[in-house]
């Protein structure tokens, strides 16, 4: 497969060596020296497009992909409430998108078990329920694009969490948790060097805590399943995310 790298940065730099350790090719590499390169003759060299670059710029790379008909596999976070456009123009004129907030087969298991237990804690009310996560302090975006889907799950499924809030914490923010009303789920996000990306969802009562933790221990996971989404959207048209690929079931 021929793959152009839209963004190439930490994650552009792995997906590359993961991708041609498989034996595909980097036809494309795209980052802020050479963005003139993004043209529709250079990315129809490519099967697939992978994209993790920045909220400020994965817009005009999809675009760029939808114009060349070229299916893109996205992985960036942070740029929110555009993702029904894209789905539309998926459907209406046959190009290919794939998004997951992330692509590690763990998270993808954990996003799964997650709502299994949002559902199971309803009988248990007593628990109240909050998500952490940590990550690196070059992090753009907060919350994480994963807490996001981790809270948007429990909100699914729970009856009494009705929307999501994020703190952000740093010096100064002590106490602001307890602004936050019984019916939102709080999602508390801290920023400390090196950290590749840590969720945990804690479930908390009187007695005791029920905790539920992800740790990436590297992005190495995060990239195979950006390039397994590659290799799957070969043939497909419209648009899909991670659960499409991954289909869990018991
Ligand atoms: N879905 C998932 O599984 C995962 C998602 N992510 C997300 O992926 C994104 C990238 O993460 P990461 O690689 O760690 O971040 P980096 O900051 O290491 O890389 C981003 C890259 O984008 C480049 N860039 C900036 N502006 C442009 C531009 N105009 N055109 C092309 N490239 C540009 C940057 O260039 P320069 O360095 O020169 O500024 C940099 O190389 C983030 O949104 C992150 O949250 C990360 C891991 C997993
Ligand atoms: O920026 C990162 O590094 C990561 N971003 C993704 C997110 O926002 O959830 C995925 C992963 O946690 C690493």
């Amino acid at each position: 497969m021929k793959i152009a790298i839209l963004g190439y940065g930490k994650m552009g730099k792995i997906i590359e060596k993961i991708a041609t350790d498989r034996k595909h090719e980097i036809v494309l590499k795209i980052d802020v020296t050479n963005q003139d390169e993004l043209t529709t003759e250079n990315l129809q060299k490519a099967d697939v497009a992978i994209e993790f670059s920045t909220p400020g710029t994965v817009l005009d790379h999809i675009d760029a992909c939808f114009k060349a008909k070229v299916p893109v596999i996205v992985g960036t976070t942070g740029w929110y409430g555009h993702l029904q456009r894209l789905k539309d123009e998926c459907e209406q004129n046959g190009t290919t998108m794939l998004y997951a907030s992330n692509f590690s087969v763990g998270v993808n298991i954990f996003f799964h078990i997650n709502k299994m237990l949002a559902k199971l804690m309803n009988n248990y009310p007593y628990y109240d329920v909050q998500v952490e996560e940590i990550h690196h302090t070059q992090k753009l975006d907060s919350p994480s694009g994963t807490a996001i889907t981790i809270a948007e799950g429990i909100v699914d499924e729970l009856d009494n969490k009705k929307e999501w809030v994020n703190i952000l914490s740093t010096d100064g923010t002590e106490g602001l948790a307890d602004t936050i009303k019984a019916d939102q789920l709080l999602i508390e996000s801290f920023r400390i060097e090196n950290v590749p990306g840590t969720h945990t969802v804690v479930y908390d009562s009187e007695v005791d805590s029920i905790e539920f933790k992800h740790t990436a221990h590297n992005r190495n996971g995060f990239a195979l399943g950006a390039v397994l989404a590659a290799e799957w959207v070969q043939g497909k048209k419209g648009f899909y995310s991670a659960k499409d690929m991954f289909n869990f079931s018991l």
